[in-house]
């Protein structure tokens, strides 16, 4: 394949404006479509309207018809639309690329379903420095495993709809593999009022949302003497939005499956 035919979905959010500079300026790849909800009040302006850039794309919410000659579809949106587009794709064996995060068990199994038919990376994050957190984080836990108390906080801007973050999430289900433990058992999500000590055996979470942060997240291993923390910070959704695009060109190669980034960078 000489170029990487790429359909942006939710093309006027904050990840879909960023996702389409990636692809505009990624050797290799070529911007097919531009795909926003119906109701969109940037339906018919040229894709490149935010960069002030004429693409010669124009946002359509005709998905069908975007597939056509598509190889891979890059969606960050809401679980529910990417649901929907996920059954399309899986109709006209396109390939997806999903940064969306919010699903709950049924829809994380959908995803998993469809992996059986087309290739698939989903990632909660798909920043390089995220994804050599998640790798430092399976090392830390796997030393600080006991004695240390675990805690997670997530800071987000104001528009943010999950809590916590997807990013979060997986820093917490990693570090709880590495110490053999389910976070569904030992997740602690907020505290209020008269709670009592600590239980060691639990990973607590803590959400900011404010103003425009990016994304940040700190994991802390507290012991009586001593703490760890290891932190990543976004400044940029261009980390995710080129990382999306990185992975879009790694899965070009595989007919299908369920991949994540830690595939995508050699990191499994
Ligand atoms: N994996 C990763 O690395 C990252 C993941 N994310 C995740 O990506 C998702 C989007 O984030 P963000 O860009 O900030 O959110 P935005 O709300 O800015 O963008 C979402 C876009 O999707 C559109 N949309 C909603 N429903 C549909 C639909 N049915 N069809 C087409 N478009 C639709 C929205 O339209 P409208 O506004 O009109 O509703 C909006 O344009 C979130 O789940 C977030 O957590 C974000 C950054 C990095
Ligand atoms: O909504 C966001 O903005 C982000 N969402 C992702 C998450 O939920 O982890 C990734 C990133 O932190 C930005």
């Amino acid at each position: 394949m000489s170029t990487l035919n790429i359909v942006i979905v939710g093309a006027a959010g904050r990840m879909g404006r960023t996702l389409i500079e990636s692809v505009l300026a990624a050797p290799g790849a070529r911007l097919h479509a531009a795909i926003d909800r119906a109701e969109s009040p940037f339906i018919g302006q040229d894709a490149g309207l935010f960069m002030g850039r004429d693409t010669g794309v124009k946002i359509s919410s005709d998905f069908t018809a975007a597939l056509d000659g598509a190889h891979v579809v890059i969606d960050f949106t809401r679980p529910e639309a990417t649901l929907q587009y996920l059954a399309a794709c899986v109709q006209h064996k396109v390939q997806m690329i999903i940064g969306t995060t919010g699903f709950d068990d049924a829809g994380k199994a959908a995803i998993q379903a469809a992996g059986e038919h087309i290739g698939i990376v989903f990632a909660a994050n798909f920043s390089v420095g995220v994804n050599l957190t998640f790798k430092l984080l399976d090392m830390a836990a796997r030393v600080l495993n006991e004695g240390y108390d675990i805690e997670i906080t997530e800071a987000h801007h104001r528009f943010k709809v999950d809590a916590p973050s997807g990013t979060a999430l997986r820093m917490g289900e990693v570090v709880a593999n590495a110490l053999g433990r389910d976070l569904k058992d030992c997740a602690v999500y907020g505290r209020e009022g008269v709670t009592g000590e600590r239980d060691p055996g639990t990973i607590g979470f803590a959400t900011v949302r404010a103003g425009d942060v990016v994304g940040d997240h700190t994991v802390l291993f507290a012991a009586l003497g001593e703490r760890v923390e290891i932190t990543h910070k976004a400044s940029s959704r261009a980390t995710f939005a080129n990382g999306a695009v990185r992975a879009a060109g790694w899965l070009a190669a595989k007919p299908h499956g369920l991949f994540d980034m830690q595939d995508v960078l050699g990191l499994r």
